[in-house]
């Protein structure tokens, strides 16, 4: 007989765009914010949107918040990218799986989830929804148990978390303490052999900035050809890229294989933060698409579900360092010997310092200092963090 406190109420709530500012979709940023200055995109083929992936979309969705209550009052939460769509799933479909339950049933909620939602989920904005739902029971278990996430993975492998930053600046974040520096590429297959050039000259500059022992890495987001790729990637060694990420369609296993050939000896190929679930991860190992997968733990089903991507990836001596997800991979990345270091993603528009990747929606969010975060930051119950309660939620649907 189950001693904890059952589950009496999921919701799901969204933070109107523009109050929230980005928060979980942290690229809903205002005018002049480096994450949206002119990255090479697919959608980069039409002029018109070029310059801003928000002129596209990338923050339509906006930040899904999903909090799960106990009949003894304890309210576990957790947000992530989703918004609306996302909400009417949580309410709608997946409520009826975790109401009256024991919350430590994780297992079987996440199956019942997974499986119901089987005939039009499987991965994108279905995954993130339960991905919100499972990082939300994860943070709940940790309150009722007075534990913080990280001790119940198996506890911290490390003393501390390394970082890389993301950003417009390596060369500030090296400054900062950073163990390297990702940059996001500026120009896609579109602007032709001139962008390839100006992508050259951009990380043969940083290069000179930062010196020869510090690691930079390009991010193409799904931008790009095997053949630009490849071009890329023989044009960059010279300057010391330490691998080249999401350079393609995630759906192009087969491009990833051969791109993983072609590259230079030595040069990482790294992807995985837009693929879902175990299933989608064995493709990418099985295929020999990579060298290292970049999961988002909000996004492609939970900790419950990271913990499985993880095991086969250590399997194949692959390292796991998840997409930047703040404290949601940082108790996750501390227990793994398989994940060394963290990605921390600069969210000042002028990547010029360390801001809190989910504000202004979580209170408490710990940030590196001198590229590094001890483990006692995150010695608090659950995931350590609190909802803002000057960000107003709103809640779409009810059940
Ligand atoms: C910097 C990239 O264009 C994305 O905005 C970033 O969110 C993601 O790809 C990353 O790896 O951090
Ligand atoms: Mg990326």
């Amino acid at each position: 007989m189950s001693k904890h406190s059952k589950i009496k109420q999921i919701r799901a709530s969204v933070i109107k765009g523009g109050e929230g500012g980005g928060g979980a979709d942290y690229h809903d940023q205002g005018e002049g914010h480096w994450i949206d200055n002119h990255i090479a995109t697919s959608m980069g083929r039409y002029p018109e949107y070029r310059q801003s992936r928000k002129s596209f979309g990338i923050n339509v969705l906006g930040t899904l918040v999903v909090e799960i209550e106990c009949e003894d009052g304890t309210t576990g939460f957790a947000v992530t990218t989703g918004g609306e769509p996302a909400a009417y799933m949580v309410e709608k479909h997946f409520a009826r799986f975790l109401e009256g339950r024991d919350p430590f049933d994780y297992e079987t909620i996440w199956d019942q989830m997974y499986f119901a939602s089987q005939y039009y989920g499987r991965k994108g904005i279905v995954v993130n929804a339960i991905s919100g739902v499972d990082l939300a029971l994860w943070d709940l278990m940790g309150r009722l148990r007075g534990e913080p996430v990280y001790h119940m993975l198996g506890g911290a492998v490390r003393n501390e978390l390394q970082f890389y930053a993301t950003g417009a600046r390596p060369d500030l974040a090296k400054e900062m303490g950073f163990i390297g520096g990702k940059l996001p590429l500026l120009h896609g297959p579109i602007e032709g052999d001139e962008g390839l050039k100006k992508n050259v000259e951009l990380l043969a500059d940083m290069r000179a900035k930062c010196g020869d022992d510090f690691w930079l890495m390009y991010d193409c987001w799904m931008a790009l050809d095997v053949n630009y790729a490849t071009r890329l990637a023989h044009a960059c060694a010279p300057h010391g890229l330490k691998w080249i990420e999401e350079a393609i369609s995630p759906d192009d296993y087969w491009g990833y294989a051969q791109l993983k050939k072609n590259v230079p000896a030595g040069m990482l190929v790294t992807t995985g933060e837009h693929e879902a679930t175990r299933w989608g991860f064995r493709m990418l190992m099985e295929m020999d698409c990579c060298d290292l997968i970049q999961p988002d733990v909000g996004w492609c089903g939970g900790v419950t579900e990271l913990l499985k991507i993880s095991a086969m990836a250590d399997a194949r001596g692959i390292m796991v360092v998840p997409h930047g997800s703040s404290v949601y991979s940082y108790h996750f990345v501390i227990t793994r010997h398989n994940s060394p270091f963290a990605e921390f993603l600069m969210m000042a528009p002028k990547a010029d310092h360390v801001a809190p990747m989910f504000h202004p929606q979580l209170l408490g969010e710990p940030v590196p200092v001198n590229g590094r975060l001890n483990v006692s930051a995150l010695d608090k119950p659950g995931f350590g963090v609190e909802l803002n309660p000057d960000v107003k939620l709103y809640r779409p649907y009810t059940h």
